[in-house]
């Protein structure tokens, strides 16, 4: 994968967020992302042949109907990339201090709705049984608008509640612990890049509850 060089920072809101996760479960971080890192992992996403549909639980069957987007596993190889994960890892790092969250480690993907594609309502860990903790949602696209559709729709944990409706604004970053709030991508109209990511327990020494 080529890759374009990198100069300026990006960083957390201070620790702000951590409050936000404490209290609402949730948090949003506008601007986490520099603009110069947003276009550095965007470019590399579109010009990569690595595509594949995206699959669904464990044996990644792929179903039209509950998901369309496109992903790419990052592996953390380009400057780009790295810088990303360094990010995510203070991220890490800092819950385990405030949550004692027994975060072990992080996987992203890189994820492509074209026209039209969508995910639907779903919930991104089984309570007490998955190794997903918290999941991160990074958006990569400029000049995002309402007409594009494509926002994420977050509902509270009874499922009966809109939280929020986040547009996929780049640079922003979403953080919420993944077993409690149901959340969908509407069918976007435009070509919505992002980058997904979890947060993970480690399993083998996890004890069951
Ligand atoms: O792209 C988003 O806004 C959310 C994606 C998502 O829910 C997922 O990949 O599990
Ligand atoms: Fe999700």
């Amino acid at each position: 994968m080529a890759t374009l060089p990198l100069t300026t920072d990006s960083g957390d809101d201070g620790g702000h967020y951590l409050d936000l996760l404490a209290n609402q479960g949730w948090a949003l971080l506008p601007g986490f992302l520099s603009a110069e890192l947003t276009a550095g992992l965007r470019w590399e996403a579109m010009q990569s042949n690595d595509w594949k549909r995206a699959g669904i639980g464990l044996e990644g069957a792929t179903h039209n109907t509950i998901r369309r987007d496109h992903t790419i596993w990052m592996d953390g190889k380009t400057p780009a990339q790295a810088q990303y994960q360094g990010l995510m890892e203070d991220i890490r790092l800092a819950v385990n201090r405030a949550f004692f969250a027994g975060l072990f480690e992080y996987e992203s993907h890189f994820a492509h709705y074209p026209p039209g594609a969508f995910y639907r309502k779903h919930v991104d860990a089984l309570r007490g049984r998955g190794a997903r903790v918290l999941t991160s949602v990074c958006y990569l696209n400029p000049n995002w608008c309402a007409e594009d559709g494509g926002q994420l729709v977050m509902y509270n944990e009874q499922d009966t509640d809109i939280l929020a409706r986040i547009e996929p604004n780049g640079g922003d970053l979403l953080l919420f612990w993944s077993e409690r709030f149901p959340h969908e991508v509407l069918p976007a109209r435009a070509d919505r890049y992002s980058i997904a990511g979890w947060f993970r327990r480690n399993l083998e020494t996890a004890n069951p509850l």
